[in-house]
């Protein structure tokens, strides 16, 4: 093989130059690289946000690369079909890429792996979207974790290797393979009136990504233990969104929390504590796939959940008009920035689920649909946690009480007046672009009066400890 057969790095979920592991060995090899994103099923399959948020993503990652001298080339169809054409196209004597743990993902790559070592050309994955490789951590007699204290306690034994630098130069190949425009793909198509609400809480890229883990610890990371769980402070890192497409590696988010604990910061512990939670969500998805799509716990498959979609009921909770403020406002945060607050996500899972008595799929759809820090692995434990059907998850019978929880981590109701504008004289823009961002056919409207609850919290809280009797959980 020439030592100008180009190398091809295959960019995911893996929007960074920095600690980006294929890009890096691909540039090491002095080889020209062509870095390619391809828009398979996967993509087509993305909920409504987090396919905005991809497309807007891709877009920035685009321009760094030409930033840099490299270009991203756009292509779509199975990933198979497009690299075993490029490959043949370009004479390239590898493909690069950074692995992905989602049963989907590691069905494809298995068949391209193998598909590209037919053609006799160079297929390498390479670890670092994770802290620790899913299989790596493991208890003593050989198994996974199902319990997040003891995986946390054997998880912080394990070194995580400094973060790489960005590749300081990425060779241009002789010509480039001819690619497809992002425009075309329309990413953004089914976000219709939301995407102008969502777009000023987008932190776009690896640059901003760094900013925010930067101020987070010179800012936010002492206080940090004790204001994540108040909604109404911004106490809390937001780097969800950019972890989801990869603009900054665990490993750098670990290395500056280290840094920040060495210094004596107090919080900076928790902090690592929450990065490991999305490890220990990957952890479980890896060793038990079906996380995602079933009942984690075998005994929660006979449970009665409403799974009908067309209830008033779901509608009333997608639609943020449960009549239950803290939960309203939660789901209103969401539809106008993309994020919720972890712990809102709690009390309007608990709420769905409990409450309602609702499958917690209908919330991981719709959390999916509208999340621009979409990430399989934690929403599906977050959802099986709520709900009590997961690992190591809330007993079934805690069921939250909305009520008291905004009593407790709300006080003040800065968040619930910031997110809820029926019955306010002088409604916050926040709480009022909710109306922007709708669909019209909701029929919603700021001047109409807050609706009362669809199931009240005392109410929904018996019926729901009723249903639980005599299921043996
Ligand atoms: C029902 C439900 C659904 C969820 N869906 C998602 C999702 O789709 N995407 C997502 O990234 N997180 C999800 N979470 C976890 C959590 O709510 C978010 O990670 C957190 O709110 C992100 O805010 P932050 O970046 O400011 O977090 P910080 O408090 O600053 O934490 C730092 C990082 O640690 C990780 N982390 C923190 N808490 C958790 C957690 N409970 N589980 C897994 N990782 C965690 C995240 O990567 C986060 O960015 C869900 C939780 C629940 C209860």
């Amino acid at each position: 093989m020439h030592d100008t057969s180009p190398i091809i790095v295959w960019i995911r979920r893996d929007l960074r130059l920095s600690d980006h592991a294929a890009l890096h060995a691909a540039s090491a090899t002095g080889r020209p690289v062509i870095p390619v994103f391809i828009r398979d099923a996967l993509v087509d399959g993305l909920g409504a946000a987090p396919k905005w948020r991809l497309g807007l993503g891709v877009d920035h990652f685009a321009k760094s690369l030409a930033a840099k001298g490299s270009r991203l080339i756009l292509r779509s169809g199975p990933a198979v079909d497009v690299l075993t054409a490029l490959v043949r196209d370009t004479g390239a004597a590898g493909v690069y890429w950074m692995r992905a743990y989602d049963p989907g993902s590691v069905d494809r790559d298995t068949k391209v792996k193998a598909a590209l070592k037919d053609l006799g050309v160079e297929a390498q994955s390479f670890a670092g979207n994770l802290l620790f490789e899913p299989w790596s951590v493991q208890t003593k007699q050989g198994g996974f974790y199902k319990v997040y204290t003891p995986f946390w306690r054997a998880a912080r034994t394990h070194d995580v290797p400094a973060p790489l630098p960005a590749p300081k130069t990425l060779p241009a190949p002789q010509s480039w393979p001819q690619g497809e425009a992002l425009e075309d793909w329309h990413l953004g198509r089914q976000m219709r009136r939301g995407a102008a609400v969502v777009l000023p809480y987008v932190q776009l890229g690896e640059q901003a990504a760094q900013g925010r883990l930067g101020a987070f610890v010179a800012s936010k990371v002492a206080d940090y233990a004790d204001q994540r769980n108040l909604p109404g402070v911004d106490g809390t890192s937001c780097l969800s969104e950019n972890l989801s497409l990869g603009e900054i590696s665990p490993a750098q988010c670990w290395h500056a929390g280290r840094r920040a604990m060495e210094e004596g910061k107090q919080g900076a512990e928790t902090f690592l504590k929450e990065l490991a939670w999305r490890e220990f969500a990957y952890h479980l998805m890896w060793h038990s796939p079906h996380i995602l799509t079933s009942n984690w716990r075998e005994e929660w498959q006979a449970f009665p959940w409403n799974e009908d979609e067309r209830l008033a009921e779901v509608k009333a909770w997608k639609q943020a008009r449960t009549g239950i403020r803290f939960v309203d406002a939660g789901l209103r945060e969401m539809y106008v920035t993309g994020r919720m607050h972890n712990r809102v996500r709690m009390i309007v899972g608990s709420y769905l689920t409990k409450h309602l008595l609702c499958h917690w799929k209908i919330g991981q759809a719709w959390f999916e649909e509208c999340l621009i820090d979409w990430d399989p692995a934690a929403n599906a434990m977050g959802w099986q946690w709520v709900a009590g059907s997961g690992p190591d998850a809330s007993p079934y019978f805690r069921v939250f009480n909305p009520v008291t929880q905004r009593e407790k981590f709300d006080p003040d109701r800065a968040y619930v007046d910031r997110w809820i504008a029926e019955g306010r004289k002088s409604p916050s823009a926040e709480a009022l672009s909710y109306f922007d961002a709708i669909p019209q056919r909701w029929g919603m409207s700021a001047a109409n009066p807050y609706p009362d609850p669809v199931v009240a919290v005392d109410e929904g809280r018996k019926r729901a400890l009723s249903a639980y009797e005599n299921k043996g959980f």
